[in-house]
């Protein structure tokens, strides 16, 4: 089922177009990602589907309903940028105000012991570290029990270790039930956590897929490594669609190619009965399609 449906919205500032004919559907349940450098639109395409602009063209449904639309405030929940709290709430505080706007919010108690806050409810927002404050603005954006969530830049700003512990977190939202809507610029955390992923260059989606699809799409060369432990025609290989090229080093044999490689050149083997000894795939990542789909040479933003 299809829970958000943006089609051919358009919006810009002056004379800034920040988005331009950008269409995506996201599906119930799902972690969809809007991934893009700095300034390619993507706060602006979330903040039109969270109700907080108006686009200038272009129309956006959210759970059949427009964004504005006052039902939605309790069914959708938003951890936008800027979200900051004044230093001196506290997390209990900040928990029972937000509770307070939603007809039935979610047990905050319960929320904030999920989130690894439950010894930090005395103490005031200020005096949190980054990622306590990232786990605080995720509990705020559920808080309503909402079925969508919107969550931009999270773990911006986050060491390492706090932010594999946001991905966990984001994980678990998704395990609840809620989808996700997760705006990034980081490509390992999209790569890791989006079941689909809307690539945004400049303004408008220049890729929609799977992470995996997108790198296949990119046509990013992958290499898989091996010893043969049979005799092996290399002409086996070079016949596959997916094969480019077949080298030779020693006893080694290294196929690049492009699409299930892996599957395609396994197959080959077993059909042979060759066992291929030491196999190792050198897999194309999100960073080499990202740069082969923007075109972008200065491999800003990632
Ligand atoms: N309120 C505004 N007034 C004028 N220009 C804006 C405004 N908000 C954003 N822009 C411009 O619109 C473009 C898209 O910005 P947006 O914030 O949507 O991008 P983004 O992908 O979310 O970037 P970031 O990750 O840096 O937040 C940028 O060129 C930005 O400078």
């Amino acid at each position: 089922m299809t829970v958000i449906e943006v089609a051919n919205l358009s919006k810009r500032y002056g004379d800034t177009v920040a988005v331009r004919d950008v269409s995506f559907a996201v599906e119930d349940g799902e972690i969809f990602g809007i991934l893009g450098r700095n300034g390619a639109g993507k706060t602006t395409t979330v903040e039109c589907v969270a109700g907080l602009r108006t686009p200038d063209s272009g129309t956006i449904s959210v759970l059949r309903r427009t964004p504005r639309d006052p039902a939605l405030r309790a069914l959708v929940g938003v951890q936008l940028q800027e979200g900051r709290l004044q230093d001196r709430l506290t997390v209990r505080e900040a928990l029972e105000l937000y509770s307070a706007f939603y007809p039935a919010p979610a047990d905050w108690r319960a929320l904030a012991g999920d989130l690894g806050l439950g010894d930090r409810l005395g103490t005031a927002y200020g005096k949190l570290s980054g990622g306590q404050k990232q786990r605080l603005s995720i509990a705020l954006a559920l808080i309503g029990a909402p079925r969508i969530a919107i969550l931009d830049e999270l773990t911006t700003g986050l060491d390492p270790q706090a932010r594999r512990d946001t991905w966990d977190l984001i994980e678990s939202v998704r395990d609840r039930g809620v989808t996700v809507v997760l705006v990034t610029h980081f490509m390992a955390e999209a790569e890791r956590l989006c079941d689909r992923i809307a690539l945004i260059d400049r303004g408008t989606v220049v890729a929609l897929d799977t992470p995996a699809g997108l790198v296949s799409r990119a046509g990013t060369a992958q290499t898989i490594r091996f010893r043969p432990a049979q005799p092996l025609d290399d002409t086996l290989l070079t016949a596959l669609p997916e094969v480019r090229e077949v080298r030779r080093r020693g006893d080694r044999v290294e196929v690049v190619g492009t699409g299930d490689l892996l599957h395609a050149v396994s197959s080959v083997l077993a059909v042979h009965r060759i066992v291929a000894a030491d196999l190792r795939l050198e897999q194309a990542t999100l960073d080499d399609a990202f740069v082969r789909l923007t075109g972008d040479q200065t491999r800003e933003g990632r």
